[in-house]
């Protein structure tokens, strides 16, 4: 597939302060061709990933200009189908092994019933010897290897990597970038952004596209550029590495304004192979009608147009007649047959269920794999109930201790709302990262996600919260009585599941150095509503009423006491000569709750936690289109 974009702009607008916004991107053009290995290059800073991330769709806001396929418009939806793109994190999925990581890429991205090519991709890149090993425990080479595997499971046309060598080796990063050369000569667009790359590596590339200060400052064959930059009179000193040159000479903006003056700022391509740069700009050239089409005997034709084009062609026929089987892969990769294809498959090649059941299977083994956690949790629910049991042990019939229990309603309910609102704001924010290259790749779409999301880990959270109510429970000594049991434990575990939802809201919007400070400020208006909802309430105007009766919290807590000291709960002991709440009648009606429900305060929570992982739902939704 040829890639070609004209007079693109990016603006990225800032959060905090309003303006026109920063201008990343300045009205560059340019064109990657199929077959070839790609480096975006600049200096830092330069824009060489906000231009990845454009051209790729992994960006859509703030964008002008004209993207191209194969000299078409392209349809967006249809190119994100055809292309991958591979960060510069190694997101994989974590406690599983490579050989699973594998399967389950390859039951997303291929229909029911298709030969997973697993094996024969491990083979291919090295890894099938590790093919046991947990992602997580792979080296930097390994992993981005097996970043790049995932994803060729479905063989798309298209690759862009950003910053693929970086924490590598200087070995790793050969291997890194005659792999992807490889992957180019199969037939495929290859991509990357580099950071001044050694002589002997930037000679691996075929193309190199230069920015500096969002302008391109060179666009052609890499063995064209020393030659470009002499007849500018900028000479690479002999033995000097031309891809630390040209970066050294954009340190002048004169030398930049130049350079992008004659380069016309990507619109023009300098090739070693002419022994005349064309004088006029590529996108004058009409290389749109230049493709590859399959005839029905399954040939494959190329099309020409004009003379410029046939140069291509040739050009392509020279690299791949390097090798049989390279020229039989061009063949069978053509772009055009692969948009046949995925124009008549729909977004993904699974189902709804498909994916969810996919993806609940991996998040239950992940989970039960994580057995750190597990423990943790577990310890933490067994000694947080001793330690609450204690406090009030044997203490649920004591007349005299009416305030102590209701410290201790709050106490529980405080307890599920912080426990859970933590571990979604420390862990999403990554997770977050890793499940938008898997969407953006189109393995499955958000609504699977997210129900399977939400289905994987309510076994775990409602056993452990079930433990801790028990615990409590008896401790205590609340009067048994199976409807009050019951209800206490999904009081706990509906405040927990608010407090959850609230947790993956601000987890999927912010990193995890400000959720962690929104984190416990998003429960605190709750909590001061609650407090202020028991003192007040009869004092202050219906509106504000409503609004506190909105506190999860203040409903978490009614429904706990309500629980507690109702089901015809009977008169408390009374040691003393007088205990004014030893009828539990009597504290609801001091608290003004003895007419509201339990059922409702149910309610009204569930309605909250539908509301909230709505919220979480919208938050990843906008994450994942910016
Ligand atoms: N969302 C954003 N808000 C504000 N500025 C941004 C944003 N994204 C990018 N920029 C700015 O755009 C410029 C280019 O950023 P980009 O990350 O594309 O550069 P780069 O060439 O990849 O740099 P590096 O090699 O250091 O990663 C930088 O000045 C950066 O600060």
């Amino acid at each position: 597939m040829d890639l070609e974009f004209r007079n693109l702009t990016y603006t990225v607008q800032s959060r905090i302060a309003r303006g026109p916004g920063k201008q990343v991107i300045k009205g560059v053009s340019g064109r990657f061709m199929s077959g070839q290995l790609i480096a975006i290059m600049g200096p830092s800073g330069a824009g060489k990933s906000s231009l990845l991330n454009v051209i790729s769709g992994y960006k859509s806001g703030g964008i002008t200009g004209e993207l191209l396929v194969n000299g078409q418009t392209r349809d967006e939806q249809q190119f994100k189908r055809s292309s991958c793109y591979i960060t510069q994190e190694d997101l994989l999925q974590p406690l599983l092994t490579v050989r699973e990581a594998m399967d389950v890429a390859a039951k997303f991205k291929l229909p029911k019933g298709a030969k997973s090519p697993s094996e024969d991709i491990l083979q291919q890149l090295g890894l099938l010897e590790h093919q046991n090993t947990k992602t997580d425990q792979l080296s930097g080479g390994q992993k981005k290897r097996l970043a790049i595997a995932l994803e060729l499971v479905n063989n798309p046309p298209v690759f862009f990597l950003d910053e693929p060598t970086s924490g590598l080796d200087n070995v790793t990063t050969v291997q890194c970038i005659k792999l992807l050369k490889q992957l180019a000569r199969q037939g495929r667009t290859v991509v990357c952004t580099i950071h001044q790359p050694a002589a002997s590596l930037f000679e691996l590339f075929d193309q190199a596209y230069i920015l500096a200060d969002g302008r391109c400052i060179y666009q052609g064959d890499t063995d064209a550029m020393v030659p470009h930059l002499q007849s500018v009179g900028l000479t690479c000193p002999r033995h000097h590495n031309p891809a630390d040159f040209i970066i050294e000479v954009t340190e002048s903006s004169q030398n930049i304004q130049l350079l992008c003056d004659e380069i016309l700022n990507g619109k023009m391509y300098k090739s070693a192979k002419f022994d005349t740069v064309p004088s006029e700009p590529i996108n004058n050239m009409h290389l749109k009608v230049c493709y590859q089409t399959e005839d029905e005997s399954g040939e494959t034709e190329i099309v020409l147009s004009n003379e410029k084009c046939t140069y291509q062609v040739k050009q392509y026929n020279e690299v791949s007649n390097s090798t049989t089987s390279l020229s039989q892969m061009s063949r069978d990769d053509s772009s055009l047959a692969w948009m046949k294809i995925q124009k008549t498959t729909c977004r993904y090649p699974t189902t709804f269920f498909q994916q969810f059941s996919i993806l609940l299977v991996r998040m239950m083994v992940q989970i039960s794999r994580n057995r750190q956690a597990l423990w943790i949790q577990t310890v933490h629910h067994v000694m947080c109930a001793i330690l609450v049991g204690l406090c009030f042990f044997g203490t649920a019939n004591d007349g005299t201790q009416m305030f102590n229990h209701l410290k201790m309603c709050v106490g529980l309910v405080i307890f599920f709302a912080y426990t859970q609102i933590m571990v979604p704001v420390l862990v999403y924010p990554q997770e977050v990262k890793l499940v938008k290259k898997e969407h953006f790749n189109g393995w499955y779409s958000l609504p699977p996600y997210y129900a399977a999301l939400t289905v994987s880990k309510l076994p775990v959270q409602l056993t452990l919260n079930m433990v801790f109510c028990t615990i409590v429970f008896f401790m205590v000594g609340v009067p048994f009585d199976v409807t009050r049991f019951i209800v206490f434990c999904v009081i706990g575990n509906v405040v927990s599941l608010v407090s959850e939802g609230i947790g993956m809201a601000i987890g999927s919007v912010f990193s995890v150095r400000n959720g962690c400070a929104i984190g416990p400020a998003a429960i605190a208006p709750f909590l001061g509503l609650a407090i202020y909802g028991f003192d007040f309430a009869h004092k202050i105007p219906l509106i504000m009423n409503i609004i506190m009766k909105t506190s999860f919290i203040r409903c978490g807590v009614v429904a706990m006491i309500l629980t507690v000291f109702g089901f015809g709960r009977k008169s408390l002991d009374c040691k003393d000569m007088y205990c004014h709440f030893a009828k539990p009648d009597v504290l609801l009606k001091y608290l003004d709750i003895e007419n509201s429900s339990v059922w409702f305060e149910i309610l009204i929570m569930v309605s909250i936690m539908v509301a909230v992982r709505f919220l979480c739902y919208m938050g990843l939704r906008y994450r994942f289109a910016t």
